[in-house]
């Protein structure tokens, strides 16, 4: 059995589990850290720096084996808006804790995002169960919907897919919705490429603008990664006055309170998909 030295420790790795949060903003990273209950130990990395909450509930012989409950560390990141700049911070995380000997067991990308109505109302919960880049790809006339995605160029991935077990799981503690959540580097603002992009990618359930890019950098790494958004705002007309970001960062507060069980028990032991 592989065993790691951590932090003056000896840890199996099948007792260990690591966990990365990866938000857009600060505040949404507070919103996930309110389902911890300990201060968080601040790990600077290049370009951000790591909320890291270790729960150790192995007690004080450490997260041996007999007692069956894992040592189980969360960071949390808030890692930029876009998908581009957190893929940038995300990739450096997962690299630190590689090359500490420590690497994620799984990558959460987290945050609020816009809701195809009538299907993911205000406040809702959307698990992604496909991680789609809207627009990554080529204007093309001829093409249906007058876009070509970059895999028909030749280049690359447009989806990323969660495990489904979690996702199912997730979906079940949560009351999340499961679906389609795209990446978009331009929030939608008008009916028209709302419904343009529904017409394309029919399952969609959210939109946000960093699922894709934390994906693009944990499947880098072999690790798998989940979407989790909270619905801040309907997807069209823009219409800053009826956003609802504190009700959709409750939410994502009261998400993570149910779901780190999932988590843990997922990744220390089922990891079907
Ligand atoms: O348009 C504004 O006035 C405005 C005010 C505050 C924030 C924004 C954002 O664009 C936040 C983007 C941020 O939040 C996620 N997000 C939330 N809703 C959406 C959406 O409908 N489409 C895409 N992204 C959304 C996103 O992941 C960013 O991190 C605008």
């Amino acid at each position: 059995m592989v065993l790691q030295a951590q932090e003056g420790r000896l840890i199996t790795s099948a007792s260990a589990v690591h966990v990365l949060v990866a938000t857009a903003v600060p505040v949404e990273r507070d919103a996930v850290a309110g389902a911890f209950p300990a201060p968080a130990r601040e790990v600077p990395l290049p370009a951000a720096i790591l909320h890291r909450y270790d729960d150790d509930r192995s007690g004080p012989g450490g997260a041996q084996e007999p007692h069956g409950v894992p040592y189980v560390r969360y960071d949390l990141l808030a890692a930029g808006v876009g998908p581009a700049l957190a893929a940038a911070n995300t990739a450096a995380a997962l690299t630190a804790a590689a090359l500490a000997g420590t690497p994620y067991d799984l990558v959460v990308s987290a945050g609020i995002g816009g809701g195809f109505q009538p299907d993911a109302p205000l406040g809702s919960l959307v698990a992604a169960d496909t991680i789609t880049v809207a627009d990554l790809g080529a204007e093309a006339p001829d093409a249906p919907g007058g876009f070509l995605p970059v895999t028909e160029l030749g280049f690359g991935v447009v989806h990323h897919r969660p495990p489904g077990s979690l996702v199912r799981e997730v979906a079940a503690v949560t009351g999340a919705r499961i679906g389609t959540v795209l990446t978009v580097s331009t929030v939608t603002g008008s009916a028209g490429r709302a419904a343009e992009l529904r017409a394309r990618h029919p399952r969609a359930l959210a939109e946000g603008m960093e699922g894709f890019g934390v994906a693009e950098a944990a499947t880098a790494h072999g690790t798998p990664v989940l979407e989790l958004r909270a619905v801040s705002n309907t997807i069209g007309p823009r219409d800053r006055d009826a956003w609802r970001i504190g009700d959709a960062l409750a939410a994502l507060t009261g998400a993570f309170g149910k779901l780190t069980p999932v988590l843990e028990r997922w990744t220390s032991h089922d990891r079907t998909d």
